[in-house]
Parts: C-alpha cells; structure tokens; sequence
C-alpha cells in the first residue's frame, strides 16, 4: 500500500488554487490519514504557471491529462458543462475517478455521468458541489443511511447569503455586496447563476436526489432569486418578526397533508420568510447550512462556509480521501470493492423511484403579500374578504402610513395555502380599483 496517489487538477482558479494550497499546508496530515504520498502529477492550465511545482507537468490539453497514465483521481474544477463533461466522460473511460465540485454539471448531466461511472466501476465523487465545505452529501449518503427523510431545508447558496446579510445589516446596495462576493471567489463565473436561485437549485437537485431516491430532475426545481427583493421588504419583515432567507426545500408531501395537497415531492428554491428565531435565520454571510429532517433521527442541522477556495478544497480533498482508501494497490478499485462503495445517489440504481415532483401550482407555503392600495374606506375589507373567500387564513396584518400618492402599504402574512388559490385571490386583489399596484408576494415557511 505504499505507491503514491497522482492526482491531476483541471483548473486553477478559485477552487483549483485552493486544492494546490490545501496539499501544500496539510501533505503530512493526509499521508498519516490515508498511509499514501499524495502528489499533484499534472495541472491543466490555459497558461503555464511559475507558481506550479517544477515537478508537475502543466497541460492545456485537459483530454490528454484525462486519460494520463501518470494520473489515478482526476479533480475537474474548470466549471461549465461542455468541456467539463466531455472530460468527466473520458477520465472515467480511461479508468480514472473522478473528484467535482461542477453542481451545475451534475445537476443536468448527472443521470448519465454516474450511469457511466457505474458501468466502468468507477466513482464521480461530489462533496464540494453542494453547500461548500459542509459534509452533507457524506451525511446524507451514509451518516443518515438508516432513516427516511421527510423534508430538508437550507441556505445553499454562500453569495446570496452574504448579500441578504451585508444589505440587511450595513444597508449595502446590492451591486457592492454581490462585487465583493466575486473579489472573495464566492461567486460563480456568471453570478446570475447566484442572484437568480440558479446555482441553489443545481445543489437543491442533488440534494433531493440523495434524499428521496429520485434520479436528478434540475428541470423541475422551481427557481426563484433574491433579485427582486427590497430593502423595504426586508424591514417590515423584521418589524413582524421574519427574515428573509434565500432556501431550498425538497419536501415529501402525502395526500394527507391537508389543503388537499397532492401527493409527490416539492422542490423549490426561493426567497423566504422565517421566524427571526429559526436556527437558519441566524446563519449568516458565506456560511451555509442545510437542516435535515429524518425519521427515526428527527431534526439535524449542518452548518459552515458554503464557498471559498478554503471551504471548497477540503470537500475536494475530502472526497479523494474517500477514493485513496477504496484504491487497490494496483491504484484500480476492484468490482467487488466497487459494489460496495456507497451508491452515486445513496440508493441503488436500479432502486430509484418515479416519485413525481410537483408543480409549482401544487405547492403548500405561506405568504408575504405586499398590497399598495389608496386610502380608501373599505378596501381593507375587500383584500381580507377576497382571501377569506379563497379559503386563505390570515396570520398577521401590518398597514403602514401613507406614502407616495396617498398609496398606503398593507403587509399580510397567510397561513399555509396552496399556491393555485393564492394566485388566483391574487388576481382578484390586482383588480380592485383602489389597490394602486402589482402584489408584491414573499413566501412564509415555518418549516425551516
Ligand atoms: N468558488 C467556490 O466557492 C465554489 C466553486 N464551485 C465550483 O467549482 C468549479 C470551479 O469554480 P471556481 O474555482 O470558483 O472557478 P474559477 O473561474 O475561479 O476557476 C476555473 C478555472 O478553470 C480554468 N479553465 C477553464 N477552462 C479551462 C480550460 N479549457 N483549460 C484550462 N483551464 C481552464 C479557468 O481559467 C479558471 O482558472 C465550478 O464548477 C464551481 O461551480 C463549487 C463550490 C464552491
Ligand atoms: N457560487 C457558489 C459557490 C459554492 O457552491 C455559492 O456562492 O454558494
Ligand atoms: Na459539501
């Protein structure tokens, strides 16, 4: 057992750098953990780097470093989901395993990587792509392997939380915040994938997945981001007792969860109400966290930085730890050793259910609602009747003084309702003459 692990890292940005960094500070740690010499062989690059060790080979021809004999755990951090698979593909056809922190990629193309991986007894290792350097999907996968999970949710985006944070407490316009979330290297290469819930919903796929026994289905993930979120917002909130988090939920829902909901699994990634003394409302900055609720285990929450190079290469690390102590000597897990390694997706294949996922008309959550309506006697009356005709019950009504154009607030908190009722009292609501504008709705969830 004492031949050396090659590993080849393809990308030295954020994550990549972070890598190098990790292996460099912790190489006596990881061989008195692992009982391997641990040595980065090759680098893929797109310019040569005079930062590198002399000793490793930089390469941009990241296919060549795919199918290196001189490389056992490929690591792909480039990002995208071209290039990026078309060499995940290829790295497990040569007999490599694989190390990612490409959720976006696992998200779309996950079904068909893992089946890949699978068939070439071979393993695509993920940990760093959902929720940073929190150990969910190892929790998930193994350390809640007994239980069944009913619903998780959590703050799974790290630049979205640190903008809700900063503009929350230091007034910071959007912009700034969400510039010094790029100079930290929270952010994605294109943040939109950050500000609209994109990025979140990749890591909300996988989750559920793992959670449930589905195959990925990031295509019905409902996606909503923070970009249309306001400060104003933000303060009647609080004034009620709420924050605003941005979350992701996979939820199991049965037909007797009352509202005569359908059965099937929510998967939703959207701007969110909490009670102000909620655990998750208090995980603040880049730090992420992911609250678990399983049967028999009930309640378990996982928190910590959800991106940097730091956070990220100890997941990156983490996984090759994982792959070094299932690597024969011959450096070639073996089938027998292969069947045992934990499934891609915490259940066998072949045992993957059709669970179906619901559609956003289906959904089960409160609202925020925003109403501007002019100062007219009885038009408070007319919003709460045409609620209370809908069968939605009101939890909290806060009318604030008159603004702009004799236009007066009125914020209302619902009780959980499913969302084809709330959209059509909504609709109702848009109608009154004396309400001056679009409703602005939040949604309320006192699951988290
Ligand atoms: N930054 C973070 O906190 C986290 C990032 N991730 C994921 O990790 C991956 C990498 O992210 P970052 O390091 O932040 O991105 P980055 O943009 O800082 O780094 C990507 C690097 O890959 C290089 N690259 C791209 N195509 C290449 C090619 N054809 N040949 C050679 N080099 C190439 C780029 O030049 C760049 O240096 C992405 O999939 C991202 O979603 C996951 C968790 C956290
Ligand atoms: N851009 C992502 C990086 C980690 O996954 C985030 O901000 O969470
Ligand atoms: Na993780």
């Amino acid at each position: 057992m004492s031949k050396s692990i090659k590993l080849a890292i393809l990308g030295l940005g954020t994550v990549g750098t972070g890598v190098v960094n990790l292996i460099n500070d912790n190489l006596a740690e990881l061989k008195r953990r692992s009982g391997r010499d641990i040595i980065i062989t090759e680098v893929g690059t797109r310019r040569q780097r005079d930062d590198i060790d002399p000793s490793i080979v930089q390469n941009d021809d990241l296919m060549a470093i795919a199918a290196s004999d001189n490389v056992d755990i490929v690591i792909e951090v480039i990002g995208g989901t071209t290039l990026a698979k078309d060499i995940i593909m290829h790295a497990i056809k040569n007999g490599k395993h694989v190390v990612t922190a490409n959720k976006a990629l696992l998200a779309e193309h996950g079904n068909e990587i893992f089946a890949l991986a699978e068939a070439n007894h071979m393993h695509v290792a993920y940990e760093a792509a959902v929720a940073g350097g929190i150990p969910i999907i190892k929790v998930m996968r193994e350390a809640l392997a007994a239980n069944k999970i009913d619903w998780l949710a959590g703050i799974i985006n790290g630049t979205g939380n640190f903008i809700m944070t900063e503009m929350r407490d230091k007034g910071r316009p959007f912009k700034d915040v969400l510039a010094e979330a790029q100079e930290l290297g929270y952010a994605e290469a294109d943040p939109t994938f950050d500000v609209e819930g994109i990025d979140a919903a990749h890591k909300l796929a996988l989750l559920a997945s793992i959670a449930f026994g589905i195959p990925l289905q990031f295509d019905k993930v409902y996606c909503e981001g923070i970009t249309g979120i306001t400060l104003q917002d933000v303060n009647y909130a609080e004034e009620l007792g709420y924050r605003i988090k941005h979350l992701g939920f996979a939820v199991r829902r049965s037909s007797e969860d009352g509202l005569q909901g359908s059965a099937g699994i929510e998967l939703r990634v959207h701007p969110t109400l909490i009670p102000q003394d909620a655990l998750l409302a208090n995980v603040n900055g880049v730090k992420n966290a992911v609250l678990v609720n399983s049967h028999p285990l009930g309640q378990t929450l996982y928190c910590g930085d959800g991106a940097g190079a730091g956070a990220t290469a100890s997941a990156v690390m983490a996984d090759v730890m994982d792959l070094v102590r299932v690597l024969g000597p011959n450096d070639r897990s073996s089938h027998s050793e292969h069947s045992n390694h934990v499934p891609h997706l915490a259940f066998m294949p072949e045992e993957l259910s059709d669970t179906l996922v619901l559609r956003a008309e289906q959904m089960i959550t409160g609202y925020y609602l925003r109403v501007h309506a002019y100062d007219n006697p009885g038009v408070l009356a007319d919003i709460t009747r045409i609620l209370s005709d809908a069968g939605i019950n009101i939890d909290a009504i806060l009318q604030k003084p008159a603004h702009k154009l004799g236009q007066v607030p009125v914020i209302i908190l619902t009780l959980p309702v499913i969302e084809s009722q709330m959209n059509l009292a909504i609709e109702k609501i848009e109608k009154l003459t004396a309400v001056a504008d679009k409703v602005v709705r939040i949604r309320l969830d006192e699951l988290a």
